[in-house]
């Protein structure tokens, strides 16, 4: 569960007195997800989510994630819209974090893709892409290249506790992508963390995406390979070319992926399964104390990267020729 600060009833009616919800009905800690503080409110005025944000989000990003769920909501794509206040604003703070509400929305996430999932996934990120190109408000992706050795610096001395050998091999990963990872690759708005557990479904159709507190500007195909990391591969660590065929006929179906873009998904698949290695290492070795959460296993990204090291040509991932 992540709930890493807790709420007291006299905090949150003090938060949610302006926004004429009508009674609260119960109120949830909610048992999923690992970076934010997220409760289920249920009000007379219907069902909402409360996020309190932790630890890796700058509160100075807020306005712009809060303002892409809107634009992208009116581009069409089905997203939690924040709630607003009668004064229009939609950021609070609630038990010394910054805090939000938005819609609840319908549907339930898979914990067992299979190709239709990924299929379906595969259009709804490009789908995403393309709605996130009139959008004014720019984000570096602070978690791109550049911030991974000095991530990696604050679990180096300890990552060899998480398997032997493990600093070595990330040092060396990290000088290889330094010197091979692309550059001019079209950019946009990315999700940068459209995991399965942020893809709602009603029944074998996608309903909806959650959790845009990694959005950022970066290269469109390097979302496409986060996306190849976290759906298509199997609790083994086994490719699975299938779900890897669908995700990107489903993806290109909706935006052709340029050449370069091509020939740069091994380098970027690599890359991605190196952020996930990175942040998932340090929440592993540094759990804050009380925090209701299960931090995710570093090692099922170790083993990725390894995949994406061997890979030649992305004909390899299931891409058409
Ligand atoms: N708008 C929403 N509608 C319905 N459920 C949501 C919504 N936002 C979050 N959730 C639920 O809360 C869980 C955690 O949300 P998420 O944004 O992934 O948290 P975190 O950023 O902490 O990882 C999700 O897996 C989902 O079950
Ligand atoms: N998807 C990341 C962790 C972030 O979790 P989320 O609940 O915000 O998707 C990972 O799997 O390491």
């Amino acid at each position: 569960m992540a709930v890493y600060t807790d709420v007291t009833d006299e905090a949150l009616y003090a938060f949610l007195s302006p926004y004429n919800l009508g009674a609260v009905l119960s109120f949830k800690g909610i048992a999923e997800g690992v970076e934010n503080s997220n409760y289920l409110l249920h009000c007379e005025r219907g069902y909402f989510i409360l996020t309190l944000y932790e630890k890796r989000v700058n509160p100075a990003d807020l306005p712009f994630f809060l303002g892409l769920m809107q634009h992208l909501a009116a581009q069409g794509l089905t997203c939690p819209l924040p709630v607003k206040r009668p004064d229009g604003g939609a950021l609070g703070e609630l038990a010394g974090r910054p805090a939000a509400l938005v819609t609840f929305l319908d549907g339930v996430s898979t914990r067992k893709p299979e190709a239709h999932h990924c299929l379906e996934t595969g259009r709804a990120l490009a789908r995403l892409h393309l709605a996130g190109q009139g959008f004014d408000l720019r984000r570096d992706n602070a978690l791109a290249l550049r911030n991974w050795r000095p991530l990696f610096e604050q679990s180096r001395a300890k990552a060899d506790t998480v398997a032997p050998g493990l600093a070595g091999e990330i040092a060396q990963e990290l000088d290889a992508l330094e010197r091979n990872w692309p550059q001019d690759l079209p950019r946009g708005i990315i999700h940068a963390d459209l995991f399965p557990d942020n893809v709602f479904f009603i029944g074998k159709n996608l309903s909806g995406l959650i959790d845009f507190y990694f959005a950022c500007e970066d290269a469109l195909a390097y979302d496409l390979a986060i996306c190849l990391n976290a759906w298509c591969f199997e609790p083994d660590g086994a490719f699975n070319a299938t779900k890897g065929r669908a995700l990107l006929h489903g993806y290109q179906s909706v935006r052709p992926l340029s050449d370069g873009e091509r020939a740069a998904l091994p380098v970027l698949s690599r890359g991605a399964a190196m952020r996930f290695l990175l942040t998932r290492l340090y929440d592993w070795l540094n759990v804050p104390p009380g925090a209701l959460v299960r931090p995710k296993n570093p090692l099922d990204y170790l083993s990725r990267l390894r995949f994406h090291g061997a890979i030649a040509a992305a004909s390899e991932y299931g891409l058409d020729a």
